[in-house]
């Protein structure tokens, strides 16, 4: 494991999967609000400045979309542009979304490149999804499972206890700038009442308009992309996302 990805934190510190509802009540505090906004619709060309000006302007992390034109109708980068962009930004935890046919190919690479947070999408693999998050693990990365807009929770449930974090997905993967699909709110749901520390991540059209109904039904990681890439003033939408989290996990802590 490369010292960078080591020295990246979890949303979540206990760094726990999921633990029986019994043993929550003193530990929900734990659970953290992390802001990732998604660099997909940003002025590609200027990647690194585009990444430090959402890094001060208060993002936790980044969330890097990386499509194959194969899972996804749609092509972006791969792990030269993110090991690049890690070299300029040794602090940063990087998020890998994996919007790829073959999670496999790319654990190496990406891991190489200094990846924190692999997430892939767990609908290629069926078969391998165990194989596939022991790899990401001795890759030294933290392992995130993805789940398409079609994909029900109980193609996950018995895989969360090997992950670091669950994905649902709100829009179709493949672009930025779609509408959020408030009926994915459920599996958030019910993600949050049977693993109150879970790190439950929320991407696609996630916004202003919309973050509320995230934030009430338990994510605690937010991607959003055009929402702040486009704002005038991207300090004060990620602080306005950050503020609705935060108040849905101190209701959940009281
Ligand atoms: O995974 C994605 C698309 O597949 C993007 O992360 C996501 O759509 C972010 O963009 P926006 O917030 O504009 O929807």
């Amino acid at each position: 494991m490369r010292a960078d990805q080591q020295a990246g934190e979890c949303a979540c510190e206990s760094g726990v999967a999921g633990i029986a509802l019994n043993e929550m009540n003193n530990m929900t505090r734990l659970l953290k609000c992390r802001i990732g906004p998604s660099v997909l619709n940003s002025d590609l060309s200027q990647l690194l400045n585009e990444s430090q000006k959402l890094l001060d302007n208060g993002a936790d992390y980044l969330h890097l979309d990386v499509m194959d034109g194969h899972f996804v109708p749609n092509l972006t980068f791969g792990h030269p542009v993110v090991k690049c962009l890690r070299g300029k930004l040794p602090n940063t935890y990087l998020e890998t979304h994996m919007m790829v046919s073959d999670p496999i190919q790319w654990i190496e690479p990406m891991s190489d490149a200094g990846v924190n947070l692999y997430t892939f999408h767990i609908e290629p693999v069926p078969n391998d999804i165990l194989k596939v998050c022991r790899k990401i693990r001795e890759a030294g990365m933290k392992v995130g499972l993805a789940l398409k807009p079609g994909t029900g929770i109980e193609a996950v449930r018995q895989f969360i206890d090997s992950a670091d974090m669950i994905l649902i997905m709100t829009v179709e993967p493949g672009f930025g700038g779609q509408k959020f699909m408030n009926d994915m709110m459920p599996k958030v749901q019910w993600l949050r009442k049977n693993y109150p520390l879970l790190d439950i991540e929320v991407d696609g059209g996630v916004g202003l308009n919309t973050i509320n109904a995230c934030a009430e039904a338990g994510a605690n990681m937010i991607v959003s992309g055009t929402a702040i890439i486009n704002a005038l003033d991207q300090k004060s939408v990620i602080a306005n996302l950050r503020e609705t989290v935060e108040r849905s996990i101190h209701k959940c802590n009281v």
